[in-house]
């Protein structure tokens, strides 16, 4: 069997010790009598075995510190080097998830069948009809899945929150809700707002030793027009530009600095208001527009350390048009319009994100092809992370659109 690292040093370690002894015996017992030379040895065995434990227990504290399952607690002079949500932080860059929610009352009254099962944590599975067995996969499996019991609070703990954190270390971070309409995706997003806001908070007040800067904008996309959330007065077609340090930037979009949770919460409050208002003057829904909240969560080290003084990065929550109209193909005018657009900022978010869960090998990824990855292009790409979540419902009418979204989810893994 070979042997790791930290055993060899274990076993080099032990076998000096042996050695040590057996000089020390003989060069320095030659002097005395027969019981003192037994005395001599068993008190040089006890000093060196004391020494081999501290020098085990160093070994193994070096072996969990190198396997990441201890925080390095303080660097000499400087602050505490903790990572936000833990040590599983340092993960896969794309992680992708599915809720599956209850049943709502229209579906329970029409006695809905349930369509989808959550085998595992990490695996749904339908229950095709008997043709369709033998053409399509039954089940798919994903970073994680959370059944119709499942809370907000377990998506975001176990699905999202150490994406959300990571901006929180100057990693620019995304994350997405995928799904048809009313399949809860704004019910999921709302509630992952409010968790990675509470978490945020928590964290500047265990970091003293840094000042944090929060600033929040907020904007639509319907029908490529990008539309600011947080200034009603600015018009429905926002400009895209070019900068050659930020990248994308929406000209004129507002942005906002919150002064503390109370304030960013209010601030997030107007955001989605504002979608509201938008679904009532265009009488539409807002299945048919993409949301995106963007926090930018600026941190300076107070005083001189060795440690990294500043983080910039921002975290983007997005929640996304219904993916049903990227299907719809009766669809004439304004509905069309509206279903073309929307098709194509989902097609191409699909095509990027494939092709960033591939890596490098994947080639030109075409962010330009719609305003919605133009925008979020610094936080899709490069050293960024994304949390998707793909939403659906269990209703058995709602199969196909399910069964979509699964498609899309396992395209978004890289595995198809
Ligand atoms: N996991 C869940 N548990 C309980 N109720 C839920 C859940 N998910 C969604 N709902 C409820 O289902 C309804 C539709 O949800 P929601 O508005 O979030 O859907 P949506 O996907 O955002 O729809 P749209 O695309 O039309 O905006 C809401 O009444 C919401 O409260």
């Amino acid at each position: 069997m070979m042997k790791s690292e930290p055993q060899k040093r274990n076993a080099l370690a032990v076998g000096n010790q042996i050695q040590i002894v057996f000089y020390r015996f003989f060069s320095g017992s030659a002097c005395l009598s027969g019981d003192l030379r037994f005395l001599y040895l068993f008190a040089l065995i006890v000093f060196a075995s004391k020494t081999e434990r501290s020098h085990f227990l160093l070994v193994s504290s070096v072996r969990e510190a190198e396997a990441g399952e201890l925080t390095p607690a303080t660097t000499p002079g400087g602050p505490k080097a903790t990572t936000p949500g833990g040590p599983k932080a340092k993960e896969e860059k794309i992680v992708v998830t599915v809720r599956l929610r209850p049943l709502n009352k229209k579906e329970q009254l029409a006695k809905e069948q349930l369509a989808w099962d959550c085998v595992d944590d990490h695996t749904i599975a339908f229950k095709p009809s008997p043709q369709e067995r033998a053409t399509q996969p039954t089940s798919f499996v994903f970073d994680k899945v959370f059944g119709p019991s499942s809370i907000t609070e377990a998506v975001y703990e176990d699905g999202v929150k150490n994406v959300a954190l990571s901006a929180l270390m100057g990693i620019n971070a995304t994350i997405f809700a995928y799904g048809q309409t009313s399949s809860g995706k704004t019910y999921t997003m709302r509630g992952i707002t409010e968790k990675a806001v509470n978490d945020i908070y928590q964290h500047i007040l265990n970091s003293p030793e840094r000042d944090f800067t929060i600033r929040i904008s907020g904007l639509e996309i319907y029908n490529e027009n990008v539309r600011d959330l947080l200034n009603s007065e600015s018009g429905r077609n926002l400009k895209l530009l070019d900068d050659p340090e930020k990248g994308t930037v929406v000209e004129k979009l507002v942005e906002e600095t919150a002064s503390n949770d109370q304030h960013l919460r209010h601030l997030i409050g107007i955001c989605e208001a504002q979608r509201q208002v938008g679904e009532t003057a265009l009488n539409d829904t807002s299945s048919r527009s993409h949301q995106i909240i963007r926090l930018t969560i600026e941190s300076t080290l107070r005083e001189n350390s060795d440690c990294v003084r500043s983080f910039v990065a921002s975290l983007n929550l997005v929640d996304l048009a219904g993916s049903e109209r990227a299907s719809q193909t009766h669809a004439d005018g304004a509905r069309l319009r509206e279903g073309c657009h929307i098709n194509l900022s989902l097609m191409t978010l699909t095509t990027v994100i494939r092709k960033l869960s591939v890596g490098k090998r994947s080639g030109h990824i075409p962010y330009r092809d719609s305003k919605l990855t133009r925008i979020l292009q610094h936080s899709l790409g490069g050293n960024a992370r994304t949390a998707i979540i793909c939403t659906l419902s269990p209703a058995l009418s709602h199969f196909e659109q399910s069964r979509n979204t699964l498609y899309f989810a396992t395209r978004a893994k890289g595995s198809n």
